[in-house]
């Protein structure tokens, strides 16, 4: 399949949904091959003028054309979704961005084998997206590669063997990006407390933050390692991290990714397939 020719429905037009086809339109897809199915009108509005492709409030059969069905709603509203989407998508493969829904709900609600789920995150609306992506047996090499094709414009894709690792991949780069802002929040608000205006010193976190992970990037070395480094003995690092560890941060910090990862696992038994 060309992704010049393709024909693409999403189901739902939020965030996710609008990260993804913000990028595959900047490759040069056409508005007119994508159709949308949003409730939201406002939403509606928003991918109308953002992006200029039509927006349904219901499912119908203008679905019927479309190859690839991108699966972008919340887990509480996957299952009405497709209950109402199904009849309308014929032979098309699904590409599922939800937490926790696993892949035997959405092949019992589609009818269909040919799924592929995936776990992004929301850096991909810049374009520094990591997606961990799981594919059933009945996924050809070349549905893997339509789908790399659709997702490369967000950034990085990964392929995981086991489903189940989905929900750890959810837990750390899916809902990741929210654990750095909550620490970029916390730096931001201690400079301030420490005398920098707070401008200043939400620029100084945001900046390290960046930084830092730019060099874990282009190092060979272990972040351990690179952490040493900063580390002077005796010196204000030292005393930073003696405080962390003291309070077992990196401990809670790991209870919390576990919380998250249990939590994705409960939401495919919750709003899973009856
Ligand atoms: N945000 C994130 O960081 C990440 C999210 N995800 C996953 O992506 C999915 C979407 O999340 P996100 O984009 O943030 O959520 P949003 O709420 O932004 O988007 C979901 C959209 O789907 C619409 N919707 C609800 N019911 C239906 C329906 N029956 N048919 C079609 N559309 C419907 C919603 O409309 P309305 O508002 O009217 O209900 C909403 O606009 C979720 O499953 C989430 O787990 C995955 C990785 C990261
Ligand atoms: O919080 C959530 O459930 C979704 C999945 C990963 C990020 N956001």
């Amino acid at each position: 399949m060309d992704l010049h020719s393709i024909r693409i429905a999403f189901i739902g037009g939020g965030n996710m949904a609008s990260a993804i086809l913000g990028g595959l339109l900047r490759q040069g897809l056409a508005p007119s091959q994508v159709q949308v199915v949003e409730p939201f009108e406002e939403a509606r509005g928003r991918l109308a003028r953002e992006f200029g492709v039509t927006a349904h409030e219901q499912a119908g059969d203008f679905l019927a054309p479309a190859q690839l069905v991108v699966w972008a709603v919340k887990p509480q509203t996957f299952r009405a979704a497709a209950q109402a989407v199904a009849a309308h998508t014929h032979n098309a493969l699904h590409l599922s961005v939800a937490a926790g829904i696993r892949s035997d709900s959405i092949a019992h609600w589609t009818g269909s084998e040919r799924i592929v789920r995936s776990m992004p995150n929301t850096p991909a609306l810049v374009g520094r997206g990591m997606t961990a992506l799981f594919a059933r047996a009945a996924v050809s090499a070349a549905d893997r590669q339509l789908v790399e094709q659709v997702l490369a414009p967000t950034g990085a894709t990964l392929w995981v063997d086991a489903e189940q690792q989905l929900d750890a991949v959810t837990a750390l780069s899916g809902s990741g990006p929210a654990y750095v802002f909550y620490f970029i929040e916390a730096m931001a608000r201690a400079g301030a407390e420490m005398g920098l205006p707070p401008a200043k010193a939400l620029q100084l976190a945001i900046g390290t933050f960046a930084g830092a992970s730019e060099l874990a990037r282009a190092s060979s070395e272990p972040p351990a390692v690179l952490r040493e480094r900063v580390t002077s003995k005796g010196g204000t690092t030292y005393a930073a991290l003696t405080s962390l560890q003291q309070d077992a941060v990196a401990d809670r910090f790991v209870a919390a990714m576990h919380a998250a990862c249990r939590r994705a696992a409960e939401l495919g038994d919750e709003f899973g397939r009856d």
